[in-house]
């Protein structure tokens, strides 16, 4: 069977109440596009064009990420946030002019209530490497830590590859030609950026709940998260507003569709609001996210097919550069984290 589905249950920090809704987050097989069987590939589209335009969240099974990569990543990524604090400042990211590197707690701030505060995780994040060029493109920094480089750069390469293989099920399940997206997933100069974060374990804050990440939506078109088995990532049910569990998978990936696609698809894919709770217990969380956010003049307009007849666009075009700064304002400049727009006003 390709598809399963975990039925959310409700968090301790989530009351039980018959009327809050379920929210289903399918786990879906994408083994028969890959080996391109076209029936198994007919159904894994149709489930995916359900979960993109309902909870715009799914989990991702049968991809070509093996489980020895994701194993030497994790590990990696959890020797780099256990360094000496003066190793991971030797590579912040406010001494790199392409915005890469290490961010200490509370250096960003997804949630835009001024009342709620900068998040609880530090972070680490790589790009493209390429000379020092536009806004988000340049170097890399990376810390003195063996073997740390060379698995954080193949499993760079091949999310890249998976990403590209997500966004031709994408175009099928939008009825376009499957290679839509290509030059999209696949520009060399596209803006690609695999980032770590560690949350440690918060108390509880006044309003009851710790905060690892505050609410928000995703900036680029397409999110892949490796988490591991600690839990405390919420999806927002926009009707009954209520938050419900992305309950880890081992060895799955979280996919979520963010606001290009949102916009690009005239608001059928869903960029849905998610938040993360540190950790109560004296565990830490781990996770690695990949962020696909395409060519930075590339102009994001609604997709012909996602326009049914008397349909109106319900977003004006708006170029990636444009739409990644005034993002980046909101996450940083709000509390006085500064970022370099190389050559922007
Ligand atoms: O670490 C997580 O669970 C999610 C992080 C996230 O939502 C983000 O960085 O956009
Ligand atoms: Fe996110």
């Amino acid at each position: 069977m390709a598809t399963q589905s975990v039925t959310i249950a409700e968090t301790a920090a989530t009351k039980v109440d018959a009327s809050v809704p379920k929210m289903d987050i399918p786990i879906i097989n994408i083994s028969p596009f890959l080996a391109g069987d076209a029936e198994g590939t007919a159904k894994l589209v149709a489930d995916f064009r359900e979960a993109c335009t309902s909870v715009g969240f799914l989990q991702i099974v049968g991809h070509p990420i093996s489980h020895d990569l994701q194993e030497r990543l994790m590990e990696g990524v959890v020797r780099f946030f256990q360094l000496p604090m003066e190793q991971k400042e030797a590579i912040s990211k406010s001494k790199s002019k392409s915005n890469r590197g290490y961010e200490r707690i509370g250096d960003q701030k997804l949630d835009d209530d001024p009342n709620v505060t900068a998040d609880q995780k530090e972070a680490f994040s790589i790009r493209t490497d390429k000379p020092l060029g536009r806004f988000l493109q340049g170097p890399n920094h990376w810390p003195d830590l063996p073997g740390f480089k060379e698995s954080y750069t193949e499993y760079y390469n091949a999310m890249r590859g998976f990403s590209q293989a997500l966004f031709r099920i994408i175009a099928l399940s939008l009825n376009l030609d499957e290679g839509y997206f290509d030059r999209f997933a696949s520009d060399p100069d596209g803006l690609a950026a695999l980032r770590s974060h560690h949350y440690p374990p918060t108390p509880v804050d006044v309003t009851g709940r710790t905060r690892g990440a505050g609410a928000h939506t995703d900036f680029g078109a397409l999110t892949l998260l490796l988490q591991d088995d600690v839990g405390g990532l919420e999806v927002l049910h926009r009707a009954s507003d209520t938050w419900h569990p992305v309950t880890p998978v081992e060895g799955a990936y979280v996919m979520n569709i963010g606001d290009l696609l949102e916009r690009w698809t005239n608001g059928h894919y869903k960029s849905t609001m998610h938040r993360v709770l540190s950790p109560l217990s004296l565990k830490d969380r781990y996770t690695c996210a990949y962020f696909n956010e395409g060519e930075l003049d590339q102009v994001i307009e609604c997709i012909p097919t996602c326009l049914a007849p008397g349909e109106k666009p319900l977003y004006p075009p708006i170029k990636v550069q444009d739409h990644l700064l005034s993002r980046w304002e909101r996450a940083y400049t709000s509390i006085g984290t500064t970022f370099y727009r190389a050559d922007q006003p």
